[in-house]
């Protein structure tokens, strides 16, 4: 079925690509301590100024020698033991120093026996096999090279960069400060969790969602609050967000109808430089900018508030916030599901089970519950039937979401 009853539709490649292109990372950074750090953006390197092992060390308990002086079937005498934390002194010659897992290797002897593969003898101890230079022997700086690079600019560190980190001997880290990320309500029939709820009204949960998807960025929800539908109300909530935040997102009221102020609001203090996208759920997702912050107007049905954060917002998001290679892991998985060819590519929420992808029953924008219940969303192109056994990609939330 041709897509005719959609013109002008902007593609999701095209939009994100215009988006990353739009997204100027924030200047504003701050000093962390290493324990605070996680999830931060890394925005100064170092080079490491430490050997990481700092010495060369042995990977087993047993005997370090000098390889070969080792004759099997000779006993040889123990001249010293050596531990983690003390420097050893030179192994002596004709001699092996008992050894135990990380201790330093003296000077003089270049390999380690693991005990096992000794026997014990009056006066010192017999090596069965003739002995391999460098075995069980962890080289200085095989981990780490004093004046490598270790984390580059823009990671968003992870715990085993904070232990590689850690490992180089960092206490602080030069990171960029938390987005601060404006989130407006449009739609007079909101009401908040926890008060009545009159006929007509419907409960605010888009404002739950955003503030939870961004704390899971490790970003900072500034909340503006419920937005009337009226265009005066919608202006002066944009310019109030816009002094508050680094960058804007509102939910509803950005479809076609009298009562969708949004675009014109916006348009009205700034301008809009993308709307209506070819992607369902999200079709009349807008982005711009008010003053020069940037804008997000992502449509109010809760499905649709979600499934747009996380393909489109959250990778300019966190470009803005400075990371520089986002590798979210998509995966390759059948469909164990029909669905008809539609003119929009697709975000159905699914779970993997079995090996398969199944759909949730109903896929309205409006069922957030499809996306609670679900594991991820498989994408389906535009103008593509799907029968069961069909190779989908796979967005798995965990992704998504972190
Ligand atoms: N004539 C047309 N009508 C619509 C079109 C269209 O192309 N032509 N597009 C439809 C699509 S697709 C979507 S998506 C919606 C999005 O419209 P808006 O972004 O303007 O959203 P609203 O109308 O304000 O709200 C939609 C729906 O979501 C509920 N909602 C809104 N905010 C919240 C919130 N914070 N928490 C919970 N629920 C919320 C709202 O009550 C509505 O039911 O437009 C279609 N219409
Ligand atoms: O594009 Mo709308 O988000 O499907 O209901």
């Amino acid at each position: 079925m041709a897509s005719c009853d959609q013109p002008g539709l902007i593609p999701y490649e095209q939009a994100l690509a215009e988006l990353l292109r739009e997204a100027q990372v924030s200047a504003k950074t701050e000093t962390v301590k290493l324990e605070h750090a996680v999830g931060r953006v890394l925005a100064e390197q170092s080079a490491a100024t430490v050997n990481v092992p700092p010495a060369d060390n042995s990977s087993m308990d047993g005997y370090a020698v000098d390889a070969a002086s080792i004759v099997p079937g000779v006993i040889y005498p123990i001249s010293q033991r050596v531990v983690a934390g003390h420097a050893p002194s030179a192994l002596e010659p004709g001699a092996v120093a008992r050894i135990f897992t990380g201790a330093e290797i003296p000077e003089g002897a270049n390999a380690v026996v693991m005990q096992e593969a000794v026997t014990l003898a009056p006066g010192g101890v017999i090596f069965g096999e003739p002995v391999r230079p460098g075995q069980y022997v962890r080289k200085a700086g095989q981990d780490i090279k004093r004046g490598d690079i270790v984390i580059p600019v823009g990671t968003r560190l992870q715990p085993a960069d904070i232990g590689v980190l850690a490992s180089t001997g960092n206490e602080c880290l030069d990171v960029f400060k938390p987005l601060k990320v404006a989130i407006l309500s449009t739609g007079d029939e909101l009401v908040d969790p926890g008060q009545p709820l009159e006929s007509g009204q419907i409960y605010n949960s888009n404002r739950y969602v955003l503030m939870a998807l961004l704390k899971k960025l490790g970003m900072e929800p500034v909340v503006i609050g419920r937005v009337q539908d009226s265009l005066d109300a919608t202006v002066d909530a944009l310019l109030q967000a816009a002094e508050l935040a680094d960058c804007i997102i509102s939910t509803g009221g950005v479809s076609v109808g009298e009562e969708d102020h949004v675009r014109q609001a916006v348009e009205m203090v700034g301008h809009i430089n993308i709307w209506r996208l070819k992607i369902k759920p999200g079709k009349p997702l807008a982005f711009g900018r008010i003053k020069g912050i940037p804008f997000f107007g992502l449509p109010g049905n809760p499905a649709s508030t979600l499934v747009t954060f996380c393909i489109l917002a959250r990778p300019f998001l966190l470009s803005m916030q400075g990371i520089k290679h986002q590798r979210d892991l998509s995966y390759r998985l059948p469909a164990g599901f029909y669905r008809a060819a539609g003119s929009r590519q697709e975000y159905v929420r699914v779970r993997l089970d079995g090996g398969e992808l199944v759909a949730f029953g109903n896929q309205n924008s409006g069922v957030l519950s499809s996306a609670s219940w679900a594991d991820g969303l498989a994408v389906i192109p535009s103008e593509i039937e799907i029968s069961k056994g069909d190779m989908l990609t796979f967005l798995p939330f965990t992704e998504l979401l972190g």
